[in-house]
């Protein structure tokens, strides 16, 4: 369980996050603005909050980034052109690039799980952009973290290839039983990923829902306001 009482001001943006949140997918929804990549870099240590942040009663806050046990996969994550696809990955584990058998043993299997065995020696120049972003995901499974937090990493994507990431996502989240958080905007997409979904509003947590709550009719209120279809059942079928 992740506990959040955070609180965070950045000229007249003030927010106060306060939620729990379970393993699983958990969806942040919410408008431009409001306060969903705040929450993702206060959780990553790359902004200092006020407050708790708690992982299964162990203390973040006073983590660095790096000592957390967060993976983190932003809009603007680059892989490192002058290595292979192989070393992208294996740079996860060990930043000299010196594995041992067992540590190489699981860049291989997290390019099985990514389906890049095949491209392992190739260069991120020469990847497509659903290759390039499997490579990252690889390189987050091989770190091993508990927690993933994911803020729109897929939006360049066209809609299948972002379909298959969600499922891929998806996927691990519920192999390596992970703790994970994705930013989108899509209501088929928060479908699509299942788990629970977050509703954020001027930098405070004003949902904390179950996926099915958008496909109640009548919809929830916050939500169909949220995506400006009132007075119906907000999933597209
Ligand atoms: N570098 C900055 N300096 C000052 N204020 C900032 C900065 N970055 C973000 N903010 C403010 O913090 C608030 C929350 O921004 P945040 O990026 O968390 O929103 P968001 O919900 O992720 O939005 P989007 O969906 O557009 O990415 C906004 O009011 C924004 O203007």
């Amino acid at each position: 369980m992740l506990n959040i009482k955070l609180q965070y001001s950045w000229d007249s943006f003030h927010a106060d996050y306060r939620v729990n949140i379970p393993s699983g997918v958990t969806t942040l929804l919410g408008g431009s603005g409001e306060g969903k990549s705040t929450l993702l870099h206060l959780l990553g240590g790359f902004l200092d909050g006020h407050g708790e942040l708690d992982f299964n009663s162990e203390s973040l806050l006073r983590l660095a980034p790096y000592e957390r046990p967060i993976s983190t996969l932003f809009q603007s994550d680059n892989l490192f052109p002058q290595l292979t696809v192989w070393q992208n990955v294996a740079i996860g584990v060990s930043p000299s690039l010196s594995l041992s058998t067992e540590q190489k043993d699981k860049v291989n299997w997290a390019l099985e799980k990514t389906q890049l065995v095949d491209k392992a020696g190739r260069f991120p120049q020469a990847l497509s952009g659903g290759q390039a972003q499997r490579v990252a995901i690889a390189r987050i499974l091989v770190r091993n973290k508990p927690i993933l937090l994911l803020d729109e990493p897929f939006s360049a994507l066209d809609p299948a290839l972002r379909e298959e990431m969600l499922y891929l996502v998806k996927e691990v989240t519920e192999e390596l039983s992970l703790t994970t958080l994705l930013v989108s905007h899509l209501p088929q997409e928060v479908s699509l990923i299942g788990g629970k979904v977050i509703l954020i509003e001027k930098g405070n947590i004003v949902a904390h829902e179950p996926v099915s709550v958008l496909d109640q009719t009548p919809a929830h209120s916050l939500f169909s306001d949220y995506f400006g279809i009132p007075n119906s059942s907000l999933m597209i079928k």
